[in-house]
């Protein structure tokens, strides 16, 4: 038996985490196998224990994954749209029950586990909603708003709901995302957590004083990634390699030398030194990026986002 999974402000992460979950469901339905996709850092779930057996969660399998979903969004228009876009999904997408505008109360009153996924400014107007401290009570609430700690989120709820925050990134909708959780102590409610979040690709426990970095390094990371891999595109074309294939040549190349630091667990030094022959063109390549402080520029980067994500959600008067 499965349980219902709440997505509140389902924008671009929600449709990615849902996407993720969905195309697992997908492909868990179409083969009996476990998916080779399934990761989980350190983070594997402990042995033996399935799911949680509380009154919301019966008896549901090791590998269950939600069986309903409903996902709430703030205009007419953007549902309408929401709607298509799960229907591209298939079978899966098609369960996915879009409510917009005054839908949050209703929608947490029928489901388990609850998934924030609005603007950070917005999950305390949601969670204030009248009859959401009813509806919500002794449930689990994952947020993923940036910035909105736990002991704020804590304050929103009433007493008995559990409370965490999850730093997701935008290839979740590839089920190659990796995923960020803050650490809880009930063993069978971490299980259902990391079935979710593996579902979508990479999932680790964190403490929370970590996670204005993760939001910088993970989530804000496809968008700093991007940035290298069109400016490496640019060049190729620059010297005269037609766009697509220079993409594609960018896009791979990143992509297998993330690979090798994770699965072959080499270190990005390693990695740069096995390229670099003496008096070859990488050295000469590195040399010019290490002129333009790419390095520097970089990790100063990570730190102004780290810096920025701890002040998201926060009132600005304080
Ligand atoms: N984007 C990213 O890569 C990442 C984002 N995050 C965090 O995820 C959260 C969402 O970001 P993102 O997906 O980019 O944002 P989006 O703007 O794409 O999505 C927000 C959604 O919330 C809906 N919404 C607004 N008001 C309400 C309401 N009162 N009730 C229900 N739904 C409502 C919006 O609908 P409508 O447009 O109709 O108002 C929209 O669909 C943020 O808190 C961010 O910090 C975390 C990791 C990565
Ligand atoms: O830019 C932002 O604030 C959000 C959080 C991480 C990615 N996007």
């Amino acid at each position: 038996m499965g349980y219902t999974l709440a997505v509140l402000g389902c924008g671009t992460m929600g449709i990615a985490i849902l996407s993720g979950v969905l195309s697992s469901l997908e492909e868990r339905n179409s083969t009996p196998l476990k998916n080779p996709n399934h990761h989980t850092g350190d983070s594997e779930p402990p042995s033996g224990i399935s799911t949680p057996t509380g009154s919301q969660f019966l008896n549901a399998p090791e590998e269950s994954l939600p069986s309903k979903f409903i996902a709430t969004v703030g205009r007419e228009e953007t549902g309408r749209k929401l709607k298509k876009t799960f229907e591209s999904l298939g079978r899966f997408g098609s369960d996915v029950e879009i409510r917009a505008g005054k839908g949050n109360v209703n929608t947490v009153q029928e489901a388990d586990v609850i998934l924030i996924c609005s603007k950070p400014n917005i999950a305390k107007t949601i969670l204030s909603e009248p009859g959401m401290t009813e509806a919500v009570k002794g449930k689990l609430v994952i947020s993923i708003c940036a910035g909105v700690t736990i002991s704020q989120l804590v304050s929103w709820v009433p007493e008995g709901t559990t409370v965490v925050r999850a730093m997701p990134n935008t290839p979740c909708k590839i089920r190659e995302g990796m995923t960020v959780v803050t650490p809880l102590s009930d063993a069978l409610l971490r299980t259902l957590i990391l079935n979710i979040f593996t579902s979508c690709g990479r999932c680790r426990f964190l403490d929370e004083k970590y996670f204005d970095a993760c939001t910088a390094v993970a989530g804000s990371g496809p968008a700093f990634v991007a940035l290298v891999l069109e400016a490496m595109a640019d060049g190729g074309v620059m010297m005269g390699l037609p766009r697509v294939e220079a993409l594609e040549l960018a896009a791979q190349t990143l992509q297998g030398t993330g690979r090798m630091a994770l699965y072959a667990g080499l270190h990005p030094a390693q990695l740069k030194d096995s390229v670099t022959t003496p008096g070859g063109c990488t050295i000469a390549g590195l040399l010019t990026l290490e002129d333009g402080r790419v390095r520097s520029t970089m990790a100063r980067a990570i730190q102004v986002a780290t810096n920025h994500a701890a002040g998201l959600g926060q009132d600005p008067k304080k």
